[in-house]
């Protein structure tokens, strides 16, 4: 489980991020977090696992405090903690099997990583991490040789390697187009399914949040505004987090704010 328990983030000249968030996320839920830009996503997001410090209150991950965790136990809680970037994060220059290898560094030394000294338990949750998003065929390819779809797979292969019991996912589909955003969203949804791992994500989409969250947590100005289920999510509820009516550019489906 992951706890929120008062928590606040002011960022240094101010800015409020997020104004005494209480929330509890269970083992296994598809959790999306909407809301304009600047409500706080990233910020929520990203306090799980200390990308961004809180100002006060405490987080808890299974029962124990991530926000007062140092060494050995912060890198242990946080190699459970996979995390999707909207920029892939991969290295870019090396291959598909070395960037999904990179889930494994937080378990070995820093000299044997250095050396690509994997043992065969690593490379073996690899090549079934590419499995499971159907990248086994592209293990050797050189990660920029990849379109932006095959990039994300490969990053949340990454996170697989990593054995994360948690995968938070910051925007992970805005940089790509509609097919291959529902590949990876499906993607996500098949490992939260099977695997049971607790998802996290980020979307501005409001049809996507629908159709994958098992809930939906709107944010706006750094509270949580509506806390329900897909179902619950009307467009109302949608225009009451963001405070004006929903435009077709938050629907995937609907047309580009170009289009308009
Ligand atoms: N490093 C920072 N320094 C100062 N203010 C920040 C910083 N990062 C975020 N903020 C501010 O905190 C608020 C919440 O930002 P956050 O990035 O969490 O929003 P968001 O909902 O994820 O938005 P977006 O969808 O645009 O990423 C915004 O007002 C933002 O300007």
């Amino acid at each position: 489980m992951i706890e929120f328990r008062k928590v606040s983030k002011v960022y240094p000249g101010g800015t409020v991020g997020l104004n005494n968030i209480d929330l509890k996320i269970e083992p296994g839920e598809f959790v999306v977090i909407v809301g304009l830009s600047g409500a706080g996503k990233s910020t929520l997001l990203r306090s799980i696992n200390r990308l961004h410090e809180i100002t006060s209150g405490e987080i808890f991950i299974s029962g124990k405090s991530i926000t007062s965790a140092e060494g050995r136990q912060l890198r242990v809680m946080r190699r459970g903690i996979g995390m999707i970037f909207q920029s892939f994060n991969l290295v870019k220059r090396s291959t598909v099997l070395r960037n999904v290898l990179a889930g494994r560094v937080g378990y070995r030394s820093t000299f044997r990583t250095l050396l690509g000294l994997f043992p065969k338990h690593d490379m073996d949750l690899a090549f079934g991490a590419l499995k499971r998003v159907n990248m086994l065929e592209k293990a050797y390819q050189r990660a920029d040789q990849l379109s932006g779809g095959q990039q994300q797979r490969v990053s949340i292969a990454r996170a697989l390697a990593q054995e994360a019991t948690i995968i938070l996912a910051d925007e992970p589909v805005a940089s790509l187009d509609p097919l291959t955003t529902r590949q990876v969203m499906d993607d996500l949804q098949r490992i939260n399914r099977e695997m049971g791992i607790t998802t996290v994500v980020n979307l501005h989409y409001i049809d996507l949040a629908r159709e994958y969250a098992t809930r939906i947590i709107g944010v706006r100005a750094g509270e949580i505004v509506f806390d329900g289920t897909a179902a619950e999510a009307t467009d109302d509820v949608f225009s009451a987090i963001y405070g004006r009516p929903v435009s077709e550019a938050e629907r995937l489906g609907g047309k580009t704010d170009e289009a308009i």
